[in-house]
């Protein structure tokens, strides 16, 4: 549907040059969206999902070890979209301290996503609401590496930008003014926070992406945060328990259209095709990591009835095991501190997953040995793009 820009165009200028920067309207969208069947039955279909994935947490007992990989697994994928080069393997070994296959300021870079995430949980769960000061904390955080330290990590923006084109002047879109940023900011807050109405949360998530996008409020990195707020926010309204979700993979296979839906927004105040997309991608996203989920817990499942036979060694080999799935790529020493076995006990079950099949060692070194839970990152690896894997 086709209405007015929801917003205002304010024209501006440098070196005697005008241009447009575009100030949105606080959400909800006026007139209201037409909810069309179609549109209805999409968003049904994506809490459905939703839901589906959600009840992973609560009814598989090792669902929470999974917790730490899909994070990973997003913040490559998520950083990807803005140009990075780290896999999923990069980023484990860098966590690691060794050398990934990429500069290392790439695995850096996707870290600091991951870091991102974990505070902006903890700052939710410590009981403060999606609100600026959350955002800028994340976005500290998140630029918080080499690359990152010169654009402001942590504050709202007090200068211009704009996207596509080399200057204002020439840009497909230029973000409000920094004057104007205070006004959208707060009326950003509240429209999370259900002032002045409750908003569904997989709609309010959808709206928000967009307004978050319009508003720009970083000098960089508005994507990423942008794209984490979409699950901190289903975390944050009950919809999700965790950060299960991974949208990012969605917004990397289709970009050019998830760029084009941002712009039709604004330029002609079409939602609802950005509400389709939105909801399908959620969908999407939704059953693909239920589908790996239950890949991996297959996968661990299987192989704690391989180690069971072991006899008298099995009870430390599920040790070092259960281990293997909060980090699939680890180092001897890590994995000792992990399991809170002796360096001597860890390195037996090491030898009898190896001889198992279940782990491989990455190195061939004698000291500062890597191993890999092999199938575990193969299946992680499974729906990322060829660049990623
Ligand atoms: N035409 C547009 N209108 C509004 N937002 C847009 C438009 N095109 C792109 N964007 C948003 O701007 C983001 C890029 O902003 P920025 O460079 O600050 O973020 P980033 O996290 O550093 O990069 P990326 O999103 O590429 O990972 C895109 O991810 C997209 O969400």
């Amino acid at each position: 549907m086709h209405r007015p820009p929801p917003g205002q165009y304010v024209t501006l200028s440098t070196a005697d040059e005008p241009y447009q920067a575009f100030v949105p309207a606080p959400l909800p969208p006026v007139p209201p969206l037409a909810w069309t069947p179609a549109l209805r039955r999409r968003f049904d279909d994506a809490l459905v999902a939703l839901g589906r994935l959600d009840a992973i947490t609560a009814l598989l007992p090792n669902a929470a070890l999974l917790l730490y990989s899909f994070v990973r697994k997003e913040a490559v994928l998520s950083s990807q979209i803005e140009g990075t080069q780290s896999s999923l393997a990069d980023l484990l070994l860098f966590e690691i301290d060794e050398q990934p296959g990429v500069p290392l300021d790439d695995a850096h870079e996707v870290s600091r996503y991951v870091a991102a995430l974990e505070r902006g949980l903890a700052l939710l769960r410590g009981g403060l609401p999606l609100c600026s000061r959350l955002l800028c904390e994340m976005h500290a955080v998140l630029l918080d590496h080499p690359r990152g330290r010169g654009k402001a990590p942590g504050e709202i923006r007090s200068s211009a930008v704009w996207i596509g084109g080399s200057r204002p002047g020439n840009a497909a879109f230029v973000p409000p003014p920094v004057d104007a940023l205070p006004a959208c900011i707060a009326a950003f807050e509240r429209f999370l926070n259900d002032d002045p109405e409750a908003t569904s949360p997989l709609l309010k998530a959808a709206l928000a992406h967009v307004q978050f996008q319009t508003i720009h409020p970083f000098l960089d990195g508005n994507g990423r945060i942008g794209r984490l707020l979409i699950v901190l926010q289903l975390v944050a309204d009950g919809v999700l328990r965790e950060p299960l979700l991974y949208p990012s993979l969605f917004f990397k296979t289709h970009r050019s259209l998830y760029y084009e839906l941002l712009n039709e927004v604004r330029l002609r105040g079409d939602w609802e095709r950005w509400l389709d997309f939105f909801a399908e991608g959620v969908q999407a996203s939704a059953a693909q990591a239920l589908v790996t989920a239950h890949a991996l817990l297959a996968l661990v499942n299987a192989d704690r009835d391989r180690i069971a036979t072991l006899g008298r060694a099995a009870s430390s080999a599920l040790v070092v095991h259960q281990a293997l799935q909060r980090q699939p790529l680890a180092t001897s020493t890590a994995l000792v501190k992990a399991a809170g076995l002796t360096a001597a006990t860890v390195n037996k079950s090491l030898g009898h997953l190896s001889a198992l099949g279940i782990v491989a060692e990455l190195t061939q070194r004698q000291r500062g040995r890597v191993f890999s839970y092999r199938r575990y990152v193969e299946l992680l690896n499974a729906d990322l793009p060829p660049a990623a894997a």
